[in-house]
């Protein structure tokens, strides 16, 4: 089922962006916020499979876990009220674009690439897709990934911002428009 129809006030929220953005850190606020459940994809992955996110791209191979990322967010898509946080490079997928864009309402969290490489060394051992790259081809990475990136309902910069402050700053942009679209 569609939930074009869904009241904007239940829609899910999704949280996009680059791996290491803070989707899953800001997306676990924003659930508190609201008092919604939190679904981290790259979490229900790893406990679908038993392992790590690391592990499954090396016994698996990236294909199988794409394949289960893509089949995920389709089904926590059509459900109401949760706040969900897909991995950096799920939104490269059409099918995975088409079901948040149509079924929930779509934050992209756009941090520049100064602010980005900062952060390399904390991501680097969790996250297979920058292993084996040199810091030029991530930069390429994350530009090439902007495209995808840019189809969503809203973007915020999160760009010398706390968690706390981001996370505010999406509950405020919420309820504005709720009121706008959903007067009470
Ligand atoms: N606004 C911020 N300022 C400083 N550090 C941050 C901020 N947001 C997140 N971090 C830190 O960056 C790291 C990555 O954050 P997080 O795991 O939430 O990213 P992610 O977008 O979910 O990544 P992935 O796409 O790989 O799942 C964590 O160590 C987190 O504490
Ligand atoms: O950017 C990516 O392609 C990824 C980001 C992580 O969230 C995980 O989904 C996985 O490590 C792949
Ligand atoms: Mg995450």
């Amino acid at each position: 089922m569609r939930l074009r129809e869904v009241p904007v006030r239940q829609q899910s929220i999704v949280l996009i962006g680059f791996m290491g953005v803070g989707k899953t850190t800001i997306g676990t606020l924003v659930a508190q916020k609201l008092y919604r459940s939190f679904v981290d994809i790259d979490e229900e992955i790893e406990k679908e499979f038993g392992m790590p996110t690391t592990d499954i791209f090396k016994v698996h191979g990236e294909t199988v876990f794409r394949e289960h990322e893509k089949k995920l967010i389709q089904f926590y898509c059509e459900q109401k009220l949760k706040i969900i946080s897909i991995g950096g490079g799920a939104f490269m997928q059409p099918e995975v674009r088409e079901a948040c864009l149509a079924n929930c309402t779509v934050f992209y969290l756009d941090v520049s690439w100064e602010q980005w490489k900062e952060r390399l060394d904390i991501l680097i051992d969790s996250r297979p897709i920058l292993q084996n790259r040199d810091l030029d081809e991530i930069e390429k990475l994350f530009y090439e990934r902007q495209g995808a990136y840019s189809l969503n309902h809203s973007t915020l910069s999160v760009n010398d911002q706390s968690p706390e402050q981001i996370a505010d700053h999406i509950v405020e942009s919420l309820k504005l428009a709720w009121d706008i679209y959903e007067p009470q």
